[in-house]
């Protein structure tokens, strides 16, 4: 069995008195994807953010690589895992470009400039999201569903080996949520790396992730196949309102009940 891109051993987490999960054991190995959802508040940020050591959390019990992320230092992590914020905040006046090669910037050797190899995969990353030819504009011209592409563009010119995004279809227009996830699907299978994305999008989820974890918010939660988690009664419990699924021709979809 090939060894775990991530691995979490009965990790807690808590805020305050509150546990979001209890004794978490998930592990993501190159090529697949895990899903978290869960109601607003039950903790997948937390989540995201514990495996990034950007939230307190026992680092002793989470392994990337097969070494606890007590021994990973913030520049081996950031050449090894990408995030995708839940918002993207570029208050800093720059240009598209100058903002998607800032993925390289882990992978830059000291007092090195970029090598034509960065600038190629930042122009790639640009063209994949439908952005190049906006290269030379200021980012705050750009429409919130362009930034979020233009964040993934900058966690494709990372190349990470673990993705991690955190409502990666936030702004995208339907077709854009679609391309996105397939693209990310993609890279992931080819490249051999893993991914766990945050979504309150169950059919996205469904379609995208072979894996599902779900968090009832109270400590609880499901993890495995996404068939075998993604039930009517467990969708129904862990949001607090009916939900169902039909089966087309295109696959299962979600929906909730009024
Ligand atoms: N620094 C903090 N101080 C106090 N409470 C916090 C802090 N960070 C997170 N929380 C609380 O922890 C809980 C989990 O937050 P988290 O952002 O992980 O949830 P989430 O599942 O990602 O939610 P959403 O779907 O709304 O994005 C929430 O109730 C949140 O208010």
């Amino acid at each position: 069995m090939t060894a775990p891109i991530v691995q979490t051993r009965q990790l807690s987490l808590s805020i305050g008195k509150r546990t979001l999960c209890d004794q978490l054991d998930l592990s993501v190995t190159a090529g697949q994807r895990l899903a978290v959802l869960g109601q607003n508040g039950s903790g997948k940020t937390t989540l995201l953010h514990s495996l990034l050591k950007l939230c307190p959390a026992d680092a002793s019990r989470i392994e990337i690589d097969g070494r606890t992320l007590t021994h990973w230092s913030r520049a081996e992590l950031a050449k090894t895992v990408g995030i995708l914020f839940q918002d993207n905040h570029d208050d800093m006046p720059s240009s598209v470009h100058e903002t998607v090669m800032l993925g390289r910037l882990p992978h830059l050797q000291a007092w090195r400039w970029e090598s034509a190899k960065d600038f190629a995969l930042a122009d790639s990353a640009l063209k994949t999201v439908g952005l190049e030819n906006a290269a030379h504009r200021d980012v705050s011209t750009l429409s919130g569903g362009e930034r979020q592409r233009l964040a993934i563009a900058s966690l494709l010119t990372q190349a990470p080996r673990l993705y991690l995004l955190d409502e990666p279809s936030n702004h995208l227009d339907i077709s854009f949520q679609i391309r996105t996830l397939k693209l990310l699907a993609d890279t992931v299978e080819r490249e051999g790396s893993g991914l766990i994305m945050a979504t309150h999008d169950i059919n996205l989820a469904a379609r995208f992730c072979d894996q599902v974890l779900l968090l009832f918010g109270d400590g609880h939660y499901l993890l495995g196949a996404q068939q075998e988690v993604l039930t009517d009664a467990a969708l129904t419990r862990a949001y607090g309102c009916e939900i169902r699924h039909v089966v087309t021709e295109a696959g299962r979809f979600y929906f909730p009940v009024v």
